[in-house]
């Protein structure tokens, strides 16, 4: 029988937090190592299950160098100026990263990029295995509906989402910007106003919904005359990213060091 995995979770109260904490406890192949809330946090010092009802037996810490103690990985959404400061601990320990958290710049995916030399780490902005099928459907579409139809990406979250557009649509857009052979940084718009002009076709463009409890909704929509392509996907619930979570906790098992994505979680290529 082998070890079953020891998964430490940063951000252990949040809306992600607590479906990682729910999803470690009901996996037959992994076990709490650790979970970690920020100074302050009235949930210091309580079971970090108590919220489901059950007993882990790992009390909630801001000591992030107690949390890791054991743990073969840490699985990270909480926001970026926390996560670069839990992945260079883990790198300085050897710990495993899987990072959810999104909202980074290019100076911290850079960081994020030369960490990964020295331990084994995945990131990805969507850990559902849907959207990660989405993002292959994109390439192809986009490569099929090259000329002609103007591309623009939707994206819908509930009210206390903190960045914009979302890390899921702005992957969608780096996707169809490289099978365009077009470069994202320079032919994105991001929402309109006023008096734009007529719409550039070499542009993607980007719209953001917040409100309620919106898990999750991404469209990219293909506009051409006669006719438009809507490429869709809906979460309904946060689990399937806590599921995806817990499979790239799975893949890096045994790998040493190296930044990989969902595709490779997937075997998507
Ligand atoms: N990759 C994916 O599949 C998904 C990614 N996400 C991303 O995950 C992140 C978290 O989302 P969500 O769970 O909804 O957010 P929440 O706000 O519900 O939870 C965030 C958690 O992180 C903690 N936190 C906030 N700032 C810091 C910090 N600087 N250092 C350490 N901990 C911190 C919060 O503590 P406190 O309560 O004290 O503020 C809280 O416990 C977001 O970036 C979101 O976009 C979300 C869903 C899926
Ligand atoms: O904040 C969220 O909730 C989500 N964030 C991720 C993103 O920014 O793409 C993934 C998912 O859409 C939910």
């Amino acid at each position: 029988m082998t070890a079953p995995l020891r998964i430490a979770v940063a951000g252990c109260t949040g809306r992600m937090g607590h479906m990682l904490i729910e999803a470690v406890q009901a996996a037959d192949d992994c076990v709490l190592a650790g979970a970690l809330d920020r100074e302050g946090s009235p949930a210091l010092g309580h079971d970090a299950a108590a919220f489901l009802g059950q007993a882990s037996g790992v009390a909630i810490t801001a000591d992030l160098r107690a949390a890791l103690q054991g743990a073969d990985a840490l699985i990270d959404f909480t926001r970026p100026e926390g996560t670069m400061a839990h992945l260079a601990v883990c790198r300085e320990l050897g710990v495993k990263l899987v990072i959810g958290t999104t909202g980074f710049s290019d100076e911290q995916k850079a960081q994020i990029r030369a960490a990964g030399q020295d331990i084994a780490i995945v990131m990805a902005p969507n850990m559902s295995v849907g959207v990660n099928v989405v993002m292959r459907l994109l390439d192809m579409a986009a490569r099929a509906l090259s000329e002609g139809y103007d591309i623009e990406i939707i994206e819908a979250h509930h009210r206390h989402k903190v960045d914009a557009p979302s890390g899921t649509a702005l992957a969608m857009g780096e996707v169809v910007a490289g099978a365009l052979g077009r470069d994202l940084k320079t032919c994105a718009v991001y929402g309109r106003e006023g008096v734009t002009g007529e719409r550039d076709p070499s542009t993607i463009g980007f719209a953001t919904v917040r409100g309620g409890d919106i898990v999750g909704d991404h469209t990219v929509l293909f506009a051409g005359t006669g006719e438009r392509i809507e490429v869709t996907h809906k979460s309904s619930s946060r689990a399937t990213y806590a599921q995806g979570s817990l499979r790239a906790v799975r893949f890096l098992a045994g790998r040493p060091a190296g930044l990989f994505d969902m595709n490779d979680v997937l075997g998507l290529g």
